[in-house]
């Protein structure tokens, strides 16, 4: 059986996978390039269905919601790259997709601001008890008092996870005349007015809005506990736009019952639905004090738009042109056109002697090189050659680099 690992594509018949929604920008952005074999859903696909479609797919583009994880990854024998439309990558096994010689994309500033602007719109809310209030006069009350109610004015933001997201947000906070506190594992030029806390409980003890923006990782995991919530300043609220796994719901759920916590405007949660179709479940469901929102931080349709365009164009040109910089997960190489040469690319584990092999191929055939272009980090190795070729020299230069040991892919480009 052909190994689809080691085969080349010309454009038309490269098959593009879109879940979850992913913006029309990105669907235009694919034809216009002569893409024309597009499948899109609407919602992620996960299980035999993920396996299914994967198997087939050359490039994949998802959300936040489809989990490419090892074994999803082994089922794609075709696949060429991944585009995450969102800024998030966690969804995805990044090392198992580079040792499958698999590019990730992602757009990393393209949302930003619509989490901002929500963050700053929910901080405005909590302060002044809305949620509480929107709840009564839902069920009919009329509870009009200022017990409770803040100004935004003077009251402390404090921020964790002081990077674009969390700048930005402290950027429009003073713009409110909020006082900004922040903290973060690098160090950070403070904006602003801005300044650092000591330490991490030290921005809680000192905040009246906590607001979380961290990625998720081995130290953001349930990073705000128990502990930690208790440390906040009485009736101080949190917020959480970054993923449901750095706090800890239930602790979560028990300060906002207890009062402790104030408030909370919540947009990402440990266990997400995959779909309209599937019920949410959550221990703060019910409890008036906390805003839900259902993980659309980043879903305006300004952002959706954007990263539409800014991930397919990644995708495309990795593509065409074989150029993987911005991958998330890849050696990173920027290349130039390669008009008047055949562009072979060979993807191996990074171990001694690849690529004098590689070059052994051409030297051995009297076939000159034109230009090459060479990256490695510590699991794989990314080497880019262009030769002027036939397309039937190229298909045998191809095979035997295909056949050097520690290949992961090899393509030629059109
Ligand atoms: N709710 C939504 O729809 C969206 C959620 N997000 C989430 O927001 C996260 C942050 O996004 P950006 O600001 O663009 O990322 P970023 O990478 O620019 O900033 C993250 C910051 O967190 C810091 N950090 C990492 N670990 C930390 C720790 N243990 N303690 C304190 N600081 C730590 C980093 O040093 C960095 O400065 C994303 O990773 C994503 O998970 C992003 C977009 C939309
Ligand atoms: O829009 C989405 O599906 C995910 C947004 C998000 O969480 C991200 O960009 O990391």
């Amino acid at each position: 059986m052909a190994d689809d690992r080691k085969t080349s594509f010309p454009r038309q018949d490269i098959r593009v996978l879109l879940l979850e929604g992913i913006s029309p920008t990105a669907v235009d952005a694919f034809r216009a390039a002569g893409y024309t074999q597009i499948e899109l859903h609407d919602t992620s696909l996960a299980g035999d269905a993920l396996r299914r479609a994967i198997a087939e797919a050359h490039v994949v583009g998802i959300r936040s919601r489809t989990h490419l994880d090892a074994d999803v990854l082994q089922h794609a024998r075709k696949l060429i790259a991944v585009g995450c439309f969102c800024i998030g990558t966690n969804q995805v096994d990044l090392d198992a997709a580079e040792l499958a010689g698999v590019p990730v994309f992602n757009a990393p500033y393209s949302n930003t601001r619509s989490v901002a602007e929500l963050v700053i719109a929910e901080t405005i809310l909590l302060l002044r008890g809305i949620p509480r209030r929107n709840a009564e006069c839902h069920r009919g009350g009329w509870s009009k008092s200022a017990a409770g109610s803040h100004e935004a004015r003077g009251k402390t933001i404090g921020i964790v996870g002081y990077g674009h997201i969390g700048t930005q947000v402290g950027v429009l906070a003073e713009g409110l005349g909020m006082q900004v506190l922040f903290h973060d594992i690098e160090t950070k030029l403070a904006l602003g007015n801005a300044r650092a806390a000591a330490d991490l409980h030290d921005l809680l003890s000192r905040s009246d809005v906590v607001t979380l923006h961290v990625p998720e990782t081995a130290s953001t995991q349930r990073m705000i506990g128990a502990t930690q919530l208790a440390a906040m300043k009485p009736g101080a609220h949190l917020v959480n736009a970054s993923r449901g796994t750095v706090v800890d719901i239930d602790a979560l759920a028990d300060a906002l019952r207890s009062g402790h916590v104030g408030g909370a405007a919540v947009d990402v949660f440990p266990v997400e639905p995959k779909g309209a179709s599937e019920l949410f479940e959550s221990p703060l469901r019910g409890l008036d004090n906390v805003i839900l929102t259902p993980h659309v931080g980043g879903s305006t349709l300004e952002a959706q738009d954007n990263i539409g365009l800014e991930v397919a164009a990644k995708l495309i040109r990795y593509s065409d042109n074989g150029s993987t910089l911005s991958a998330v997960n890849f050696p990173e190489v920027a290349l130039p056109g390669h008009e008047g040469s055949r562009r072979l690319l060979h993807i191996h584990r990074n171990m001694p002697g690849v690529l004098s092999q590689a070059n052994d191929v051409f030297r051995e055939r009297g076939i000159n090189i034109d230009g090459q272009y060479l990256r490695t980090d510590s699991l794989v190795g990314y080497v880019v050659i262009d030769v002027t070729a036939t397309e039937s020299q190229a298909s045998e230069l191809r095979g035997a680099l295909a056949a050097i040991p520690g290949t992961l892919r090899t393509r030629v480009l059109y």
